[in-house]
């Protein structure tokens, strides 16, 4: 394999034991060198049955991984999948509980509960608890009862942000290995005041977790929860299980939470052989999940832990390097006072000469920098300029990186009233995802009814014939559904008069009207979980389409297990709750399906989802300050401005209250605390989009979106200074 290793990589490949943290760069190649690294140690240093454990946080990356060790591997003659084994979190729990299966809390064939269902239960847990507690749900208000916005905003909390919060605080108390009883208790006896935010998300945790042990569900918490109890309760287990793995590699540590530190620790065992490669740069997940970019940072300053940076990068320009290294210099200097870590000190380098790779070299200075009046000129810009440069050149790629999805919809929009085609970043389009087999059954369950059938022809088999489509409504009026279907003389052209024959159209519907005669015969023959696939193969899905079909199968066969009477209307019925366990399922094989940029279509993505991806041309659009806050006067995300004063960020006033239950620590400000955090990650965040870029990079902003005053984030005008000041520089240079 064409890989020669960079300064800060070789050192990385000599690792044989011991504990080491690296921190790297973006587009150092952390991945690559822990690929490598895996497959020199799985030649030079395992016996066969040992193995390298590699933990990861994103199912696309655990494919991406198995593929790359598999290459390694593959290239030195050996077999891909020997000696190793890929995980999140969430796979290793899972396969942890499974080794001990007398140890389980609940029965044998324990299901897991999907994230829909979850946050369902959650949400009537939710309104029960507020139903019984009204006064109390209410005394968190801010607001004064005959204010006008009351009413409005006492539903909104209700029915959205209570729930959201108990979610995220119950996965929070998972994680944190705490017991709903013995929450309650803690709670019960301590000098919480009596308004505390804590008690609602207790209650209702003790609730949802009898709810699931009646179900016999769990959920995914619940699978680190218990593996990690397993572990800890039981030396010998752990021994037995940490024995497996001969090293242990984290990715992506700057995302790691405590749970799945305590896990890494206990698998790698007396010898303690853990390998973490991160970049608490690029640490921008904390915010919405249990991540703390601390953790990291912790490991790489223990005295018992070698440190190796990577800092060598061939993916950008020198100008877009220079950009990145500007902001931590920024971020160094704006932030020293205020005990804020945005970004480390840690600088980006270009690759050496002698690297068979180079940084790409663009003409002139290839960086832009604008503010717009309105987000509607934004758009437009970004639209027209992204759309032109993914014509320009076929080897190219560009993308257009904004940071709420919403306005990626407006941009696409726009793109396509160009005549343009773009494509979403790790999105589902989670609507079609069983369009066509969902409106056959529904269908075959109720055939008489004139829309299912309509439905069903135009969606499976007239999509863009207008005639056909037109002589259909002209059928339906003149005949019932059932005289069309199973005519008493039975199914021929004979029983349609002869103007409708003749119209444009009718041999199309007469085709599809036989083959659906077919499939309600089928449908009354076979049983319906064989009846998804024949339907699945008589329609020609394919790839997901077909491996949704599979599971739609599997799930009905799983219904049919539990109640063998059921038929096919009652297991249609299910269709909702099952396609909530699709609709997991199709985000996961998104995910892994990883996404292959086309050149001639614009990437668009969430700044978020832009994360270890690159792109030649990069757009980084809506930096405005309500998204990228500096100052008090900001608006925050997760603060409810309805709430009062000290529980105005719920998540956060709760955990400062747990931090004072468990360790005696009174948090004053909570909420300022959450505050500092959110500005420092969504420097992080733009960090990440800003090393995207490959050779162009254009940032913009907006004053106004309809007619709200917006205004540029605080960062976007000491970096449009930086840019001007470069593109001066460049111009001055040309000129001369
Ligand atoms: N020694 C090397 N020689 C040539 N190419 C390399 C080398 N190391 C890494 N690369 C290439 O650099 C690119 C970035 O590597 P990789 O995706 O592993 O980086 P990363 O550190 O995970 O990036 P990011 O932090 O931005 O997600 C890849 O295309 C990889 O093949």
């Amino acid at each position: 394999m064409d890989f020669k290793a960079r300064p800060g990589q070789k050192e990385v490949l000599e690792y044989r034991g011991g504990q080491l943290a690296v921190p790297a760069v973006p587009g150092a190649g952390k991945t690559t060198v822990l690929a490598h690294l895996a497959a020199d140690l799985i030649t030079e240093e395992l016996n066969s049955g040992q193995k390298i454990l590699i933990v990861t946080y994103m199912n696309s990356a655990v494919a991406n991984f198995r593929k790359m060790i598999g290459n390694c591997l593959a290239a030195k003659g050996l077999p891909r999948s020997r000696g190793y084994s890929v995980k999140t979190l969430h796979s290793l729990a899972l396969e942890i509980i499974k080794e001990k299966p007398e140890a389980r809390l609940i029965n044998q064939d324990f299901e897991l509960i999907e994230s829909g269902r979850r946050f369902r239960w959650i949400k009537q847990l939710s309104s029960k608890w507020a139903a019984e507690n009204n006064d109390l749900l209410l005394d968190y208000f801010n607001l004064e009862k005959n204010s006008y916005h009351f009413k409005k905003y006492s539903k909104r909390w209700k029915d959205e942000d209570f729930p959201a919060y108990v979610s995220s605080m119950i996965s929070y108390f998972k994680l944190k290995l705490l017991e709903a009883d013995e929450l309650r208790e803690m709670i019960r006896y301590s000098n919480l005041r009596k308004r505390n935010i804590l008690t609602p998300a207790a209650d209702i945790y003790a609730e949802y977790q009898f709810k699931l042990a009646q179900s016999g569900l769990l959920d995914f918490d619940d699978l680190v929860q218990h593996s990690l109890k397993l572990l800890k309760k039981d030396p010998d287990f752990a021994e037995r299980i940490s024995a497996q793995y001969s090293y242990v590699f984290e990715d992506e540590a700057q995302d790691s939470n405590q749970a799945q530190e305590e896990m890494l620790y206990l698998l790698a065992g007396e010898n303690k052989n853990l390998l973490r490669v991160g970049d608490s740069n690029q640490a921008i997940t904390g915010s919405f999940t249990l991540s703390d970019p601390e953790i990291f940072r912790n490991y790489c300053r223990s005295d018992e832990v070698k440190v190796q940076t990577m800092s060598v990068s061939s993916r950008s320009s020198q100008d877009i390097i220079d950009l990145a290294n500007f902001l931590v210099d920024w971020s160094q200097s704006e932030f020293e006072n205020r005990n804020l870590d945005a970004l480390e000190k840690k600088y980006i380098e270009p690759v050496l000469e002698d690297d068979p790779v180079s940084n790409p070299e663009p003409e002139g200075y290839r960086i832009g920098i604008r503010s717009f009046k309105n987000w509607k000129e934004e758009k437009k810009f970004l639209a027209r300029q992204a759309f032109r440069k993914s014509q320009e050149n076929s080897n190219k790629t560009t993308a257009v990186l904004m940071p709420i999805g919403r306005q990626l919809e407006e941009i696409g929009a726009e793109i396509n009233k160009l005549g343009g085609e773009y494509q979403l970043a790790g999105s589902t389009a989670s609507n079609v995802f069983l369009t066509e087999i969902e409106v056959i059954l529904k269908f075959l369950t109720s055939p008489n009814s004139a829309n299912n059938l309509k439905l069903l022809l135009n969606e499976v088999f007239l999509e863009d014939d207008q005639q056909a489509r037109q002589l259909l409504e002209e059928l339906l009026e003149e005949k019932e559904v059932a005289e069309i279907i199973f005519p008493t003389a039975g199914l021929s052209r004979d029983i349609f008069n002869i103007t409708l024959r003749k119209k444009e159209g009718f041999n199309e519907i007469f085709k599809a009207v036989t083959k659906l005669q077919g499939w309600l015969e089928a449908s009354m023959e076979i049983p319906p979980d064989e009846l998804v696939l024949f339907l699945a193969e008589r329609i020609e899905l394919s790839g997901k389409k077909l491996a949704l079909a599979q599971n739609l199968s599997l799930e009905f066969g799983r219904l049919l297990k539990e109640n063998p009477a059921w038929r096919l209307d009652q297991l249609t019925a299910e269709l909702p709750e099952i396609r909530d366990r699709l609709k997991q399922f199709a985000e996961t094989l998104t995910e892994m399906e990883g996404f292959e940029t086309a050149p001639d279509k614009v990437s668009l993505s969430t700044m978020h989802k832009a994360k270890g991806m690159e792109w030649d041309t990069v757009f980084i659009g809506g930096l405005t300050s309500d998204q990228f806050q500096h100052s008090d006067d900001d608006y925050f995300m997760g603060e409810k401005f309805y709430l009062s004063e000290e529980i105005k960020n719920p998540k956060a006033a709760a955990r400062a209250e747990l931090e004072y239950l468990i360790n005696d620590k009174k948090e004053k400000n909570a909420d300022k605390k959450a505050r500092q955090q959110l500005i420092a990650e969504r420097i992080r965040l733009l960090y990440v989009a800003i090393t995207r870029a490959k050779e162009n990079l254009f940032l913009s902003s907006h004053k106004k979106r309809g007619s709200w005053d917006k205004s540029p984030a605080y960062v976007f005008s000491d970096l449009k200074d930086f840019i001007n000041e470069k593109q001066k520089g460049g111009s001055d240079r040309n000129g001369k």
